[in-house]
């Protein structure tokens, strides 16, 4: 069975359009179904058709609005005729709202926000939808197409989606960090670099899926790991004292979440 019936446009084909793409090939979608509208025209994956301009052939099944938020208003004027009541509209602009997409593109019956991260380009992302959609069937095929690329969750409001944002958007960047800084160390205390780096991500791998695939709290895993009087519980007593990483987190995430609300004011003056 096809992931979905095309055409579907994808506006702005960079990190994260790019890497849905990827994910998407990657699970079997046919490339002839895909158009990326990107300025420079480069090409970006066999078979996917590459246009400067909005093409003028078809009317799109979906578009996957995939440039900054900043350059909503530099595409919405020319794409919003382009789309039909049947089109599905889904955006993955951090910050900018259902009502603020509506207000821009008041063809298409189905408009979704969706939050994906980059590891959706294995399959292995995490996606969020939000949509004040009534119909379900648009609903579930965005949710099939985008189950292709990981773990997906609808969600019911705003405010939930722009928190889960930080979670699983722009976290797999503060987790690159934690990486980085991790690797950092073990180089300091006299490990080659690429060693270093290269052990980090494969331990990251591993207890990340541990985590993921049990019923343990990542707390209960740690208290697994760390023997009482080791070299664990040593690291963690630091880790844990004072100014640690809890509070280090809670600022990182509401940084983010307020970074999104600045966002969405803009978008929502228009
Ligand atoms: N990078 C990430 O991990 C995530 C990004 N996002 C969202 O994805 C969107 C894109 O972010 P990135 O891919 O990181 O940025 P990017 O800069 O890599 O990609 C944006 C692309 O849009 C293109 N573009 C600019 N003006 C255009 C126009 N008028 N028409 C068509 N294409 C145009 C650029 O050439 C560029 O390739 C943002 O809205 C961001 O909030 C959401 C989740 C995660
Ligand atoms: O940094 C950003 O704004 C986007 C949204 C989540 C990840 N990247």
């Amino acid at each position: 069975m096809t992931l979905f019936e095309g055409p579907i446009w994808l506006i702005g084909c960079g990190n994260m359009a790019g890497a849905m793409l990827e994910g998407w090939l990657r699970a079997g979608a046919d490339p002839r179904s895909f158009t990326a509208v990107r300025p420079s025209g480069k090409p970006v994956a066999d078979g996917v058709r590459v246009l400067t301009a909005l093409p003028e052939d078809e009317v799109p099944a979906l578009v996957l609005l995939g440039v900054k938020p900043q350059k909503l208003d530099e595409v919405a004027p020319s794409l919003a005729p382009a789309l039909a009541a049947e089109t599905i509209l889904v955006s993955i602009l951090a910050g900018v709202e259902l009502g603020a997409l509506r207000a821009r593109f008041p063809a298409p019956a189905t408009i979704v926000k969706a939050m994906p991260n980059l590891p959706v380009a294995l399959g292995k992302g995490v996606i969020e939808l939000l949509s004040d959609s009534t119909d379900t069937a648009a609903r579930d095929r965005v949710e099939r197409l985008m189950a292709a690329l990981g773990h997906v969750e609808w969600f019911e409001d705003e405010a939930g989606f722009n928190i889960a944002s930080g979670l699983t958007g722009a976290a797999p960047a503060f987790l690159f960090r934690f990486l980085d800084a991790l690797a950092g160390a073990a180089t300091e205390l006299g490990l080659a670099p690429d060693q270093a780096a290269r052990l980090a991500a494969r331990m990251a791998e591993g207890a990340a899926a541990l985590a993921a695939g049990s019923d343990a709290t990542p707390s209960e895993l740690a208290r697994r790991v760390a023997s009482p009087g080791g070299t664990t519980e040593a690291g963690l007593k630091v880790l844990d004292s004072g100014e640690g990483l809890k509070p280090l987190m809670l600022r990182t995430l509401d940084a983010s979440r307020r970074r999104e609300a600045e966002l969405a004011a803009v978008a929502r003056r228009g």
